[in-house]
């Protein structure tokens, strides 16, 4: 190839990807506004009164069991090993450990649709047994809402929401993340409230990773 076409390219080439990184830069700056400026307008509708019989519930309870699918189940995870860290006794619904929940117990549930089978399954099968549920969802009108002894109302988009009315990210994301955020906070207030000192909740935390 002569020589001044190959330079040529290279300099397009370069012209061209300075161009589309200028926007993925652009983009990406804009993405992580607009997650962040949702979260926090999402904050400020939350009812905080809600997620008192939840604190207070965690804090009677003989042991409580956390279920929620895919994402959900992501931040759910996140909020249970916490709650282990704390001194509860605390298991995840699906894991080959977790034992059988009975009276006296509670199940927190998280579905943004508040559809989602096996969750429903386990909040039917905790209510049979004299369990309290506890349901975060976007859908107080769903089946696990109206089964719930307690339902946490989180105003995001339902995950089969594409109408970009209350959230512009794709499906539930904006769901799952606060569910990360609200449970976090939710723990801050149980650490305090339990007294103890962060070393005391750091022997806890695995030494096996
Ligand atoms: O992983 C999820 C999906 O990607 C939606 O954004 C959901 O968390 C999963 O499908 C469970 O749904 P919900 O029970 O409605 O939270």
């Amino acid at each position: 190839m002569d020589k001044e076409i190959i330079i040529d390219s290279i300099h397009n080439q370069s012209i061209t990807n300075a161009t589309e990184d200028q926007q993925l830069f652009w983009d990406l700056g804009t993405n992580l506004d607009t997650i962040i400026k949702e979260n926090t307008s999402l904050a400020q509708r939350i009812d905080l009164q809600q997620l008192f019989p939840l604190i207070y519930g965690i804090q009677e309870a003989k042991t409580i069991f956390v279920a929620a699918s895919g994402r959900s189940g992501f931040a759910m995870r996140s909020a249970a090993m916490r709650l282990m860290h704390l001194g509860l006794n605390v298991y995840f619904v699906g894991e080959t450990i977790t034992p059988a929940i009975t009276a006296g117990d509670l199940l927190i549930v998280s579905s943004g649709s508040g559809t989602t089978s096996s969750i429903i399954k386990a909040a039917e099968k905790s209510l049979s047994v004299g369990a309290k549920v506890v349901a975060l969802t976007t859908n107080t009108d769903s089946i696990l809402a109206k089964l719930a002894s307690h339902v946490v109302l989180v105003p995001a988009a339902e995950k089969q929401d594409h109408s970009n009315r209350i959230s512009a990210q794709y499906a539930g994301s904006l769901f799952e993340q606060f569910l990360l955020l609200l449970l976090d906070a939710v723990f801050q207030s149980l650490w305090k409230l339990s007294a103890k000192p962060a070393e005391e909740l750091w022997k806890k935390h695995t030494n096996l990773e």
